[in-house]
């Protein structure tokens, strides 16, 4: 029986780039983890053994690489699409590039001591500490005609301390949870939002820093503003803020972890647990995942 090669695609996944800019004793660095995945007119390299259409995985993380040093990092979205159009339109059995980019954010050690920040006139800035946990992602697919673009960031760990209630939920004979009127709410926050961008001759590109800030403070800011009764609730409050304030943004895709801190039991010690002592679970955790869109705009973003 005659079987049939389905979807299909290959690259180098996590090529590890850091690019330092040197503008004078002022450095920037761009620290990027890329993964390349092509598709297009490859039948023959799986049926036949044939490598003529096959650029080889060492030449995308090579390109990844020389790309960074002759355009720069301007910003992992920037780098991403050029180096999508790149694989399409430059490699004629390539018909399909995607380009998953994490950033490892750092930020500027600041120095109490501002004489030592200047060399002459020069401005010292070599020192960088990594920016926790969290990191920032994006997705580039470019199929020869248009571009899409999702975002997004994750291992954002935030907490509310108050301002949580769960309760009014429906209670079978298995339900033993117990009311909570005030409770924490912490979540480690994985988001991803689709632009509106395509790509299209002549379109300006959104400014992807900064648009990635502004969405990064639009999460932090709905989180800490919503008073709770559900992680659904804040979840819809959250993608809602931003495609209130962010115009470039047309879906918002959100997975809330539900990382439960359950009061500790200090009866049998004599003591009262006023709301004060906690035992951070591990697992198991309740899941939140919801998508807030546009009306009229069909959701892309896939479900996880
Ligand atoms: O915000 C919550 N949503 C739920 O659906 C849920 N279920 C649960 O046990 N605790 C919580 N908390």
């Amino acid at each position: 029986m005659a079987h049939v090669l389905g979807q299909n695609q290959y690259g180098k996944a996590e090529t590890r780039v850091v690019r330092i800019t040197r503008n004078g004793h002022r450095h920037e660095i761009r620290d990027l983890n890329v993964s390349v995945a092509l598709s297009g007119d490859l039948d023959d390299v799986h049926l036949t053994g044939s490598n003529a259409h096959c650029l080889p995985t060492d030449t995308t993380k090579n390109t990844v690489y020389a790309f960074a040093k002759q355009y720069g990092i301007t910003s992992p979205e920037a780098f991403g699409i050029q180096l999508a159009r790149h694989f399409v339109d430059d490699t004629e059995p390539i018909h399909r590039a995607r380009i998953r980019v994490e950033e490892y954010v750092w930020d500027r050690i600041a120095t109490p001591d501002n004489s030592a920040k200047f060399i002459g006139s020069d401005e010292i800035g070599h020192s960088f500490v990594r920016r926790g946990t969290e990191v920032r992602t994006s997705e580039i697919v470019y199929d020869g005609s248009s571009v899409q673009v999702i975002s997004g960031l994750k291992d954002l760990i935030v907490m509310n301390s108050t301002n949580s209630e769960f309760w009014g939920y429906i209670k079978d004979r298995y339900t033993t949870l117990q009311e909570a009127y005030d409770r924490i709410l912490a979540t480690q926050v994985t988001a991803r939002w689709k632009f509106g961008f395509t790509g299209a001759e002549g379109e300006p590109e959104p400014n992807w820093d900064r648009s990635y800030g502004q969405v990064r403070r639009h999460l932090l800011e709905a989180f800490a503003e919503t008073y709770s009764y559900s992680l659904q609730q804040t979840l819809f409050a959250m993608g809602n803020r931003v495609l209130d304030n962010r115009a470039e943004v047309d879906e918002v895709r959100l997975e809330l972890p539900n990382k439960h801190h359950f009061l500790v039991d200090l009866e049998p010690f004599g003591l009262k647990n006023d709301n004060e002592v906690y035992y951070a679970a591990d697992r198991p955790y309740g899941l939140i995942e919801g998508t807030v869109h546009r009306e009229g705009v069909a959701p892309v973003i896939p479900v996880a």
